[in-house]
């Protein structure tokens, strides 16, 4: 990493903030410029201590930059290639961020002079939240980060972007700019598209509103449609072609399990789960969450008024911080669930602890056996 002085970021929002704080974080000692069309944005990094220097243009931006990083929706490409091709060193590396990468080869071949050196990245991790308030020095770590080289990458520019992901944590997969196309749509455009509509169902043919009724498994199949809806629209377009292909099976599978209902066939319902279980277990365990799983525990408690304030000062009082909160409706009768959740297993423990020995002996980690939560869901 040592042999890039200097590293400019173009959008110092989630991913470009997250990246200058990873390589601070982590020793990087060049120098980090960042640009960014909000003069706030820029003053709030160079605050935050993330960016040496914040340039006022990006001309001043990518001025002696070894290594320039575009980190804004692929939108803004043409015009900031437009603007920083004639100003690009020789020797200068150019690469982004977007999540789609066929697109944004085309645009680089058309802005920018093949002389210069350009190799497409998308780092595999995110969150549903934008903008440099939500950025992490730690958002890399153990993801996975796509590089994609062109026609005229050469190798060095490969192994020096290598390094570099993995500078900020992140391990380093190459792959052509359609075959990265092809795999983000399977594992992450067309699962947000079935996250969004699954969403959307609730709300299908002005039916009964059950948002109130939803529970775990509806809260883990549709956590990501609470993305940034102007970048997965964007997304969408952009990978267009392979999100329509996507599309199309999901109908053909639709059809073919309608029918398999219609007619019975208990046995190849039954192949069809057994199938999706078996690929479903097999997904990597400990790569990071688009947005982290809570540790939940669940409490049985009196229908009585005071209860939840109970609960929560309990909590308050032992330093413990309840990520998320909710009554299970679920249960009828005199007795209700509440369930709560926390960042680290460690807090689940100390919570557990702590209500079961303050009053509320009915509490259970989540999956403990006859658990509130397992019989209400
Ligand atoms: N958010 C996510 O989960 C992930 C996003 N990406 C990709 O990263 C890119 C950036 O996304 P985020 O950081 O989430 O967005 P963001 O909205 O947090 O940050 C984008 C930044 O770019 C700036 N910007 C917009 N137009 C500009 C222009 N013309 N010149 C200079 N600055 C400009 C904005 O002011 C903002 O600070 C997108 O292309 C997205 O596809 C990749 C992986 C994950
Ligand atoms: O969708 C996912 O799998 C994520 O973990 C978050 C994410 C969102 C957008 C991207 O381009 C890349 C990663």
């Amino acid at each position: 990493m040592d042999f890039f002085n200097k590293i400019t970021f173009i959008g110092l929002g989630l991913i470009g903030g997250s990246m200058a704080a990873a390589l601070k974080r982590r020793g990087y000692k060049g120098e980090i410029c960042g640009y960014d069309a909000l003069p706030d944005s820029r003053e709030e990094a160079k605050k935050m201590g993330i960016i040496d220097h914040g340039a006022n243009t990006l001309q001043e931006a990518v001025a002696e930059a070894e290594l320039v990083v575009l980190c804004t929706p692929i939108a803004a490409y043409p015009q900031i290639l437009r603007k920083t091709a004639p100003f690009l060193r020789r020797e200068a590396i150019l690469t982004d961020v977007g999540s789609v990468k066929g697109c944004v080869g085309e645009l680089v071949n058309q802005h920018v002079h093949r002389d210069i050196q350009f190799i497409g990245g998308h780092p595999m991790a995110g969150s549903e939240k934008g903008g440099l308030k939500a950025a992490s020095a730690t958002l890399f770590e153990n993801a996975y980060y796509f590089l994609t080289p062109g026609q005229h990458t050469a190798r060095e520019t490969v192994t020096k972007l290598e390094s570099f992901v993995k500078a900020i944590g992140a391990y380093p997969v190459v792959v052509g700019q359609r075959e990265h196309d092809k795999i983000t749509a399977r594992i992450s455009h067309i699962p947000h598209l079935a996250a969004v509509l699954l969403t959307n169902l609730l709300d299908h043919e002005g039916g009964i509103n059950s948002v109130a009724f939803a529970g775990g498994g509806f809260r883990d199949t549709t956590r990501i449609a609470s993305g940034n809806p102007a970048m997965w629209k964007d997304i969408f377009f952009y990978n267009k072609e392979e999100i329509l292909l996507g599309i199309e099976s999901l109908e053909s599978m639709l059809k073919e399990f309608r029918e398999l209902l219609k007619e019975k066939q208990e046995g190849k319902v039954l192949d069809l789960l057994n199938k999706a279980k078996f690929i479903r277990d097999g997904v990597p365990k400990g790569m990071p969450d688009y947005m982290p799983p809570l540790f939940d525990i669940v409490v049985d408690v009196e229908d009585r008024p005071g209860v939840l304030g109970e609960l929560t000062r309990l909590i308050g009082e032992n330093h413990m911080n309840i990520k998320e909160i909710e009554i299970l409706h679920a249960r009828e009768g005199e007795q209700g669930a509440v369930r709560m959740g926390f960042a680290t297993a460690m807090e689940q423990k100390q919570a557990f602890s702590v209500l079961r020995g303050g009053g509320f002996p009915r509490t259970y980690m989540k999956g403990e056996k006859n658990d509130a939560y397992s019989e209400s869901c």
